[in-house]
């Protein structure tokens, strides 16, 4: 057992009800308890529900999960329910009281963990009543733990970030990005840095271009009300996207310490060229899903005819974005990014294209020759898969593409939420996003809503089940590429 299994913790989890919780959270939780780590955790939301019911919501949320023992009973013994409308004030004192009872009842040192999995709007109101309640006044240590998103814009987010810091010190706050938590995500560094084979030709020497594309299946769903004031662009771009193209980006830092890796990532977010008002429409093209037909034959409805949709919404459900890292590492190599909802397929790929051969001597001889790439397979599987060219089997002269592949998915490891969170306990905030990497994101993408306004651009349509808007594939027609083929996709 790892020092981390140790601490013992209560977590007061805010929207203990809510879909995060029941499908990832709860799931995540009962691992961490597998692997002997010592909480309790107090649920809070409005509804009016018992102890027991409270536990039964956890266990109907483990019903389908495929690791479940028989303990389960055991494990639910350690939450417990606190009903309450988080902006009422006068509320916080019945939950100090159960806080502190759970705390000498588990022996949980007074560690505590607040995880707002929350609407954002009540991510400040509801740290400054902690602190008013004496909450936050325990013994042991605190921390908060802040789903996204982490404001709407620059302006937005510095407020909320003076609230939480009026509470929580930066080394105590954990902004949750889960796309941290996922393995291959995590094992971008690796790849770069453990192989000198990939690091020593990163660089606009040797590659043509980056292709990032995280494209989902699923429509706006239960999530109406908070997506359609938000948006691809806020929802996935401020975030997961640029994180990934930041670790894509990234010099290698001094140690593999938590500081120096997000000072590297910072300095990428810092040389991503702001997107201005006259570039913009070559630049970023933004989305909407019509009704469609998806792959499985289902035939879906269009964003505007979901439930809680406006009419006439004019919010984007896909982005793609062509953008430029101004530094002497990258000068001149285009990083597209595209993102969706009601795509082809749910996949998450990151495509390393390598320049071709200045001089290729089997060209013209009706040979298939590719560009050479390195494929970061995040998501459904993954994996990592490198694409050369080789002589065609018992041939002469003739070439042929292959494939060099490595695949995790036979070994079953942890979640992203369960990684974040046993690092979270352990104290490690390596994988969540400090304050500057979220300014600068937010930074970057107000530029872009800025010069969207001021140039009224235009909302393509794209068909569900489609791979996104007509202008998409030109974003990359117009430069002689084309975006790679997903390759590893949820069956
Ligand atoms: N769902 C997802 O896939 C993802 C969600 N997130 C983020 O996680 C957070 C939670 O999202 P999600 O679970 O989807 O949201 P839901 O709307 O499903 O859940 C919201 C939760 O908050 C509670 N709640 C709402 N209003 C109040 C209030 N005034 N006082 C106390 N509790 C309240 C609700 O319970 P009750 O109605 O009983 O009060 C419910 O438990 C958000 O920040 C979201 O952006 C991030 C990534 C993915
Ligand atoms: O943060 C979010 O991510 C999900 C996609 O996550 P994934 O792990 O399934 O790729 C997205 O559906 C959601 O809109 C967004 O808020």
């Amino acid at each position: 057992m790892s020092e981390g299994n140790k601490q013992a913790t209560t977590l007061i989890l805010f929207g203990a009800t809510g879909d995060l919780a029941k499908r990832k959270l709860y799931p995540a939780l009962y691992r961490l308890y597998k692997k002997q780590n010592h909480f309790a955790v107090i649920g809070v939301a409005r509804r009016d529900i018992s102890h027991d019911d409270f536990r039964a919501i956890i266990q109907e949320s483990l019903e389908n999960y495929t690791h479940r023992d028989d303990d389960i009973q055991d494990f639910v013994q350690k939450f417990f329910y606190y009903a309450l409308d988080v902006k009422e004030t006068e509320g916080y004192t019945g939950l100090k009281s159960l806080c502190d009872h759970v705390d000498s009842e588990f022996g949980l040192k007074e560690n505590r963990m607040f995880y707002l999995s929350l609407a954002p709007e009540f991510f400040a109101p509801v740290t400054l009543n902690l602190q008013a309640s004496g909450l936050t006044d325990n013994s042991g240590w605190k921390k908060l733990v802040i789903e996204k998103p982490f404001g709407r814009d620059l302006k937005s987010a510095n407020e909320l970030n003076e609230a939480i810091h009026n509470v929580f010190k930066e080394d105590e706050i954990y902004r949750i990005d889960h796309y941290l938590g996922k393995e291959m995500v995590q094992n971008i560094q690796v790849i770069r840095f453990a192989n000198p084979i990939f690091e020593s030709i990163w660089n606009n020497r040797y590659i043509s271009n980056v292709q990032i594309t995280s494209s989902e299946t699923l429509g706006v769903g239960e999530r109406a009300s908070y997506y359609d004031h938000t948006g691809a662009l806020m929802d996935m771009v401020q975030n997961h996207m640029l994180q990934m193209v930041a670790l894509t980006a990234m010099e290698p830092p001094s140690r593999f310490e938590t500081e120096d890796i997000r000072d590297e990532k910072v300095k990428v977010l810092r040389s991503v060229r702001q997107i201005t008002t006259d570039d913009i429409a070559g630049h970023i093209i933004k989305g909407q899903y019509t009704r469609g037909t998806m792959p499985n034959g289902n035939v879906v409805k269009g964003y505007r005819e979901e439930d809680n949709i406006k009419e006439k919404s004019m919010t984007e459900t896909f982005v793609a974005a062509k953008l430029f890292i101004d530094n002497f590492r990258w000068a001149g190599v285009p990083f597209y990014i595209r993102t969706g909802k009601r795509m082809t397929v749910k996949s998450t790929e990151i495509v390393i294209q390598f320049k071709d051969a200045p001089q290729n001597p089997y060209f013209n001889n009706f040979n298939d020759i590719q560009p050479n790439l390195l494929v970061i397979h995040v998501q459904p599987d993954e994996g990592l898969s490198l694409k050369l060219n080789a002589k065609k089997f018992s041939s002469s002269g003739d070439t042929m593409p292959i494939t060099m592949e490595f695949s995790n998915s036979d070994l079953t490891g942890a979640d992203a939420y369960e990684r974040l969170i046993q690092d979270c306990l352990n104290g490690d905030s390596t994988n969540f996003t400090r304050w500057d990497e979220v300014a600068l994101s937010w930074e970057f993408v107000d530029s872009i809503t800025k010069a969207w306004n001021e140039k009224n651009i235009p909302l393509d349509r794209y068909e569900s089940g489609s791979m996104g808007p007509a202008s998409a594939y030109e974003l990359l027609d117009k430069d002689g590429l084309h975006w790679w083929p997903l390759t590893k996709v949820e069956k």
